[in-house]
């Protein structure tokens, strides 16, 4: 699992291990871990040309002290300052000590350059003079930001503006939340952990990897039956739209259930028979119910009044009342992507787009239910536990039908026992890397995303 921590708590911990070490020991960490990646990076760290952009604070010293280890081994070293009269003195010191240089312009070429203009004291959107040396980066450089990339706010992964977009990202004591999520985590490039000692309470971000996965996979025991497996109902599809009805029960049978039950109109429930005649048909008891597009208002109302899990997606997510959710017994996941969500909590949809942590959150609240929050870093959230970031898929995923794949998907695993956060953050995740193995830098559409779902099933059980 990959945890990530707010400045918050970071900087608290920061303070709790600094009150017992002797000055400056925190940051002489950090400075060898960031060297020790940069010499990593380098085919020689002696005769490289290294650039420091270098801002007013701690993450200035963080590039300085580093900057002077390099030095040191014999890199040229040049420091560029965003406020010359601001730079963290000991670093400085450091440095020049070590033969580096201070420069008031980004030199024309450079092996490596390493920003140190910002980190978790970073406000807002880079201020003109950070943008403009920024702006100035060689092209060919390779780019490492100290901490995380500068104009990437760090508890929530917002962009406004410019900001850096860096090849590597040596991070602190922990991951920050900005660094997993989009459009923060698509500017960090690889991310590298510096272990500097810190103690940390429970996270506020987590991202599941291949062995969460599979410990939360659905297994069918000895004594198992398709009944005790679950069966998933799907509601969904309409004469205008048998397709989704065919994706979502796609998605459905490769999501763990044992058995899908499709319940809608006969033309759609035969295009489905079609595709898929392990299908039941028809009204029956179900362990959890996926309500998805193509719906009028009356059939979702009769699924929500089951007690028994219930997956809204998409056309069944219109005009959702909150209170009559907040009501439910059993858990109800939501599923939509940014315009649906600002749709529920009645925003531009940019204002999701650009406050996708936020907006999750928001949602999660007002409704009282698990809402995964769809699009570049599918986020999942249930108001109380970290929100859960995936860390799989691809561009190629925004393809129409690949939402009702990933609903069955979800709907399936609930049925099979699956906690609301859980299906839908194992959802997510097998759906990102089947979609992964299915365009391998191709398109794709939908129905290869549900064939690929077993090969990515083996892949996250295979140690
Ligand atoms: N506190 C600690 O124990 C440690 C801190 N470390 C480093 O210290 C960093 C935090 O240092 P600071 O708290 O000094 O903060 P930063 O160095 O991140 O930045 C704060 C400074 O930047 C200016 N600033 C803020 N937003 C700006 C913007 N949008 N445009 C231009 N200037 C802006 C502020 O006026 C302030 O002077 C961490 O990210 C990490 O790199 C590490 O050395 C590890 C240990
Ligand atoms: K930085």
């Amino acid at each position: 699992m990959r945890t990530a921590y707010s400045v918050e708590t970071v900087r608290a911990a920061e303070r709790e291990l600094m009150a017992r070490l002797p000055e400056g020991t925190l940051m002489r960490r950090a400075a060898a871990g960031l060297a020790a990646s940069c010499a990593g990076l380098l085919r020689r760290v002696y005769g490289a040309r290294i650039v420091l952009l270098v801002g007013p604070g701690d993450n200035g010293g963080d590039a300085l002290y580093a900057g002077a280890r390099l030095a040191r081994r014999g890199a040229g070293v040049t420091a560029v300052p965003m406020d010359p009269g601001r730079m963290h003195p000991g670093g400085l010191a450091a440095l020049l000590g070590a033969g580096g240089r201070v420069a008031s312009a980004v030199p024309g070429r450079a092996d490596l350059v390493v920003d140190g203009l910002l980190g978790i004291g970073g406000r807002g959107g880079l201020r003109p003079a950070a943008a403009a040396l920024v702006e100035r980066i060689p092209p060919g450089a390779v780019v490492v930001a100290a901490d995380l990339p500068s104009g990437v706010d760090a508890d929530t992964g917002e962009v406004v503006g410019a900001a850096v977009r860096a090849d590597v990202t040596v991070t602190f004591g922990a991951y920050k939340p900005g660094l997993l999520i989009d459009p923060g985590a698509s500017r960090a490039g690889a991310v590298r952990l510096v272990d500097i000692g810190l103690t940390l309470p429970a996270p506020d971000a987590q991202a599941l990897q291949h062995a969460d996965v599979a410990g939360l996979l659905p297994e069918p025991g000895a004594a198992s039956d398709k009944y005790r497996r679950g069966v998933v109902g799907i509601v969904a599809g309409s004469a205008r739209y048998p397709g989704a009805a065919v994706l979502a029960v796609a998605g459905a049978l490769r999501g763990g259930a044992g058995a899908v039950r499709y319940v809608g109109p006969a033309a759609v429930g035969e295009a489905v028979l079609a595709r898929y005649p392990e299908t039941l048909i028809g009204r029956g008891r179900v362990q959890a119910w996926v309500v998805g597009p193509g719906l009028g208002d009356e059939r979702r109302a009769q699924v929500l009044e089951d007690p028994v899990p219930v997956l809204v997606d998409a056309d069944g997510l219109r005009g959702l009342d909150p209170q009559a959710l907040r009501a439910r017994t059993a858990p109800t996941l939501l599923t939509p992507h940014a315009g649906e969500a600002a749709a529920l909590l009645g925003v531009g949809r940019e204002e999701v787009e650009a406050g996708r942590l936020a907006s999750v959150r928001a949602l999660a609240q007002r409704y009282g239910a698990t809402v995964l929050l769809k699009g570049s870093t599918t986020l999942v959230c249930d108001g109380t536990a970290p929100v859960r970031v995936n860390p799989t898929g691809t561009p190629w995923l925004a393809t129409a039908g690949s939402g009702d794949v990933l609903s069955g998907l979800a709907g399936s695993l609930l049925a099979a026992g699956l906690s609301g956060p859980d299906a839908a953050s194992v959802a997510a995740y097998l759906h990102g890397l089947a979609a992964r193995r299915a365009a391998s830098g191709a398109p794709l559409h939908a129905h290869e995303v549900a064939e690929a779902l077993p090969a990515a099933w083996r892949d996250v059980r295979t140690p």
